[in-house]
Protein backbone atom coordinates (compact mmCIF):
# COMPACT_ATOMS: atom_id res chain seq x y z
CA UNK A 1 0.00 0.00 0.00
CA UNK A 2 1.42 3.37 -0.94
CA UNK A 3 2.00 5.95 1.51
CA UNK A 4 -0.86 8.98 2.52
CA UNK A 5 -0.08 12.13 1.04
CA UNK A 6 1.07 13.72 3.80
CA UNK A 7 -0.81 17.05 4.75
CA UNK A 8 -0.07 20.06 2.66
CA UNK A 9 1.41 22.70 4.74
CA UNK A 10 -0.31 26.08 3.97
CA UNK A 11 1.97 28.80 2.15
CA UNK A 12 1.31 31.81 0.43
CA UNK A 13 0.53 31.64 -3.86
CA UNK A 14 3.47 34.62 -4.16
CA UNK A 15 6.33 36.75 -2.04
CA UNK A 16 6.89 39.57 -3.06
CA UNK A 17 10.45 41.37 -2.52
CA UNK A 18 12.15 44.26 -3.54
CA UNK A 19 13.67 47.71 -2.84
CA UNK A 20 11.29 50.26 -0.89
CA UNK A 21 9.49 51.95 -4.13
CA UNK A 22 9.64 48.77 -6.17
CA UNK A 23 5.13 48.21 -5.83
CA UNK A 24 5.06 45.34 -3.35
CA UNK A 25 2.38 46.55 -1.37
CA UNK A 26 0.39 47.94 -4.20
CA UNK A 27 1.00 45.26 -6.57
CA UNK A 28 0.64 42.77 -4.08
CA UNK A 29 -2.91 44.18 -3.39
CA UNK A 30 -3.98 43.88 -6.92
CA UNK A 31 -2.81 40.66 -7.37
CA UNK A 32 -4.57 39.19 -4.31
CA UNK A 33 -7.58 40.88 -5.52
CA UNK A 34 -7.51 38.67 -8.87
CA UNK A 35 -6.79 35.45 -7.29
CA UNK A 36 -9.45 36.07 -4.55
CA UNK A 37 -7.26 35.26 -1.67
CA UNK A 38 -6.32 37.79 1.26
CA UNK A 39 -3.07 39.87 1.35
CA UNK A 40 -0.70 40.45 3.84
CA UNK A 41 2.09 42.58 4.48
CA UNK A 42 4.81 42.42 6.56
CA UNK A 43 4.93 45.49 7.85
CA UNK A 44 1.76 45.83 8.68
CA UNK A 45 2.49 42.90 10.99
CA UNK A 46 5.06 44.41 12.60
CA UNK A 47 3.55 47.19 13.46
CA UNK A 48 0.40 45.55 14.76
CA UNK A 49 2.89 43.14 16.99
CA UNK A 50 5.29 46.17 18.18
CA UNK A 51 1.82 48.48 18.60
CA UNK A 52 3.80 51.38 16.95
CA UNK A 53 4.37 52.93 13.23
CA UNK A 54 7.95 51.87 11.61
CA UNK A 55 9.22 54.87 11.94
CA UNK A 56 9.14 54.76 15.76
CA UNK A 57 10.19 51.01 16.29
CA UNK A 58 13.70 52.34 14.40
CA UNK A 59 13.86 55.39 17.20
CA UNK A 60 12.71 53.67 20.09
CA UNK A 61 14.07 50.10 19.51
CA UNK A 62 16.98 50.19 16.41
CA UNK A 63 17.11 48.12 13.24
CA UNK A 64 18.35 45.18 14.70
CA UNK A 65 15.16 45.09 16.68
CA UNK A 66 12.83 45.42 13.57
CA UNK A 67 14.47 42.88 11.99
CA UNK A 68 14.12 40.34 14.32
CA UNK A 69 10.26 41.63 14.71
CA UNK A 70 10.34 41.47 10.80
CA UNK A 71 11.89 37.92 10.93
CA UNK A 72 9.49 36.36 13.29
CA UNK A 73 6.69 38.18 11.03
CA UNK A 74 8.02 36.33 7.87
CA UNK A 75 7.96 33.38 10.01
CA UNK A 76 4.42 33.34 10.83
CA UNK A 77 3.01 34.45 7.67
CA UNK A 78 4.94 31.50 5.59
CA UNK A 79 3.27 29.05 8.23
CA UNK A 80 -0.31 30.52 8.43
CA UNK A 81 -0.81 32.74 5.26
CA UNK A 82 -1.99 31.01 1.91
CA UNK A 83 -2.43 34.44 -0.16
CA UNK A 84 -0.38 36.76 -1.31
CA UNK A 85 2.56 38.62 0.92
CA UNK A 86 4.39 41.37 0.61
CA UNK A 87 7.64 42.05 2.59
CA UNK A 88 9.27 44.86 3.50
CA UNK A 89 11.95 46.13 1.23
CA UNK A 90 15.00 45.15 3.93
CA UNK A 91 13.67 41.60 5.10
CA UNK A 92 16.68 39.81 2.70
CA UNK A 93 19.10 40.83 4.65
CA UNK A 94 18.84 38.77 7.91
CA UNK A 95 20.25 35.42 7.26
CA UNK A 96 17.47 33.70 9.26
CA UNK A 97 14.69 35.41 7.01
CA UNK A 98 16.62 34.37 3.63
CA UNK A 99 16.55 30.56 4.88
CA UNK A 100 12.87 30.87 5.82
CA UNK A 101 12.11 31.96 1.68
CA UNK A 102 14.05 29.35 0.46
CA UNK A 103 11.42 27.11 -0.65
CA UNK A 104 8.55 29.94 -1.32
CA UNK A 105 7.58 31.45 -4.19
CA UNK A 106 9.37 34.85 -4.28
CA UNK A 107 9.01 37.04 -6.96
CA UNK A 108 11.63 40.33 -7.39
CA UNK A 109 10.14 43.29 -8.06
CA UNK A 110 12.89 45.52 -9.63
CA UNK A 111 12.70 49.20 -10.07
CA UNK A 112 15.27 52.42 -11.30
CA UNK A 113 16.41 54.04 -9.06
CA UNK A 114 14.47 57.34 -10.31
CA UNK A 115 11.27 55.98 -10.06
CA UNK A 116 11.55 54.52 -7.11
CA UNK A 117 12.60 57.66 -5.30
CA UNK A 118 9.92 59.70 -6.78
CA UNK A 119 7.53 56.54 -6.03
CA UNK A 120 8.61 56.80 -2.10
CA UNK A 121 8.64 60.31 -1.66
CA UNK A 122 5.05 60.24 -2.37
CA UNK A 123 4.00 57.86 0.32
CA UNK A 124 4.54 56.99 4.03
CA UNK A 125 7.82 57.78 5.31
CA UNK A 126 10.88 54.88 5.41
CA UNK A 127 13.68 55.99 8.25
CA UNK A 128 16.31 54.14 6.02
CA UNK A 129 15.49 56.71 3.30
CA UNK A 130 16.48 59.60 5.55
CA UNK A 131 19.09 62.51 4.76
CA UNK A 132 19.46 62.43 0.70
CA UNK A 133 16.79 59.66 -0.51
CA UNK A 134 18.31 59.56 -4.03
CA UNK A 135 21.84 58.55 -2.10
CA UNK A 136 20.36 56.15 0.52
CA UNK A 137 18.66 54.07 -2.10
CA UNK A 138 21.13 53.46 -3.95
CA UNK A 139 23.33 52.42 -1.13
CA UNK A 140 20.82 50.04 0.04
CA UNK A 141 20.43 48.46 -3.45
CA UNK A 142 24.10 47.78 -3.83
CA UNK A 143 24.15 46.12 -0.88
CA UNK A 144 20.98 44.17 -1.45
CA UNK A 145 20.77 43.56 -4.94
CA UNK A 146 22.63 40.19 -4.61
CA UNK A 147 20.38 39.20 -1.94
CA UNK A 148 17.29 39.37 -3.62
CA UNK A 149 18.13 37.90 -6.60
CA UNK A 150 19.15 35.06 -4.32
CA UNK A 151 15.90 34.61 -2.54
CA UNK A 152 13.95 34.90 -6.17
CA UNK A 153 12.70 32.37 -8.61
CA UNK A 154 11.67 35.53 -10.58
CA UNK A 155 12.48 38.81 -11.38
CA UNK A 156 9.67 41.53 -12.89
CA UNK A 157 10.95 44.59 -14.27
CA UNK A 158 8.68 47.44 -12.70
CA UNK A 159 10.09 50.07 -15.49
CA UNK A 160 7.51 52.34 -17.14
CA UNK A 161 4.73 49.98 -15.66
CA UNK A 162 1.40 50.04 -14.40
CA UNK A 163 1.01 48.25 -10.90
CA UNK A 164 -1.91 46.19 -13.07
CA UNK A 165 1.13 45.35 -15.37
CA UNK A 166 3.21 44.53 -12.66
CA UNK A 167 0.49 42.48 -11.20
CA UNK A 168 -0.18 40.53 -14.25
CA UNK A 169 3.91 39.70 -15.07
CA UNK A 170 3.96 38.60 -11.74
CA UNK A 171 1.11 36.03 -12.09
CA UNK A 172 2.59 34.92 -15.25
CA UNK A 173 5.73 34.41 -14.05
CA UNK A 174 4.40 32.30 -11.30
CA UNK A 175 1.98 30.63 -13.50
CA UNK A 176 -0.79 31.84 -11.14
CA UNK A 177 -4.40 31.41 -12.67
CA UNK A 178 -6.34 34.69 -11.97
CA UNK A 179 -9.78 33.78 -10.82
CA UNK A 180 -10.99 37.31 -11.47
CA UNK A 181 -10.57 38.89 -14.88
CA UNK A 182 -8.66 41.84 -14.77
CA UNK A 183 -10.34 45.10 -15.07
CA UNK A 184 -10.64 46.47 -18.62
CA UNK A 185 -9.19 49.76 -19.03
N1 LIG B 1 4.33 50.45 -11.03
C1 LIG B 1 4.11 51.60 -10.39
N2 LIG B 1 4.03 52.76 -11.09
C2 LIG B 1 3.80 53.94 -10.46
N3 LIG B 1 3.66 54.10 -9.12
C3 LIG B 1 3.73 52.99 -8.37
C4 LIG B 1 3.96 51.68 -8.95
N4 LIG B 1 3.99 50.78 -7.94
C5 LIG B 1 3.78 51.47 -6.80
N5 LIG B 1 3.62 52.79 -7.05
C6 LIG B 1 3.42 53.86 -6.04
O1 LIG B 1 4.66 53.97 -5.35
C7 LIG B 1 4.45 54.18 -3.96
C8 LIG B 1 5.16 53.08 -3.18
O2 LIG B 1 4.52 51.83 -3.48
P1 LIG B 1 4.54 50.62 -2.45
O3 LIG B 1 3.61 49.59 -2.99
O4 LIG B 1 4.30 51.11 -1.07
O5 LIG B 1 6.04 50.11 -2.60
P2 LIG B 1 6.88 49.15 -1.66
O6 LIG B 1 5.90 48.39 -0.82
O7 LIG B 1 7.64 48.26 -2.60
O8 LIG B 1 7.79 50.06 -0.90
C9 LIG B 1 2.95 54.23 -3.75
O9 LIG B 1 2.54 55.59 -3.72
C10 LIG B 1 2.38 53.52 -4.98
O10 LIG B 1 1.11 54.01 -5.35
O1 LIG C 1 14.07 48.93 2.97
C1 LIG C 1 13.90 48.84 4.21
O2 LIG C 1 14.81 48.51 5.00
C2 LIG C 1 12.55 49.11 4.74
C3 LIG C 1 11.47 49.11 3.88
C4 LIG C 1 10.08 49.38 4.30
O3 LIG C 1 9.15 48.61 3.54
P1 LIG C 1 8.85 48.87 1.98
O4 LIG C 1 9.96 48.21 1.19
O5 LIG C 1 7.53 48.23 1.75
O6 LIG C 1 8.84 50.33 1.75
C5 LIG C 1 9.93 49.06 5.79
O7 LIG C 1 10.02 47.68 6.01
C6 LIG C 1 10.99 49.76 6.60
O8 LIG C 1 10.83 51.16 6.43
C7 LIG C 1 12.39 49.33 6.21
MG1 LIG D 1 5.55 48.01 1.21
Amino acid sequence: MSDPTPPQRPAPVAVLVGPPGAGKTTVGRILAEWLEVTFRDTDADVEAAAGKPIPEIFIDEGEPRFRELERQAVQDALAKHTGVLALGGGAVLDGGTRALLAPAPVVFLDVAPGDAVRRVGLDAPRPLLIGNPRTRWRELMEQRRPLYTEVASAVVSTQGRAPEDVAEAVARALDLPCVSDRPTK
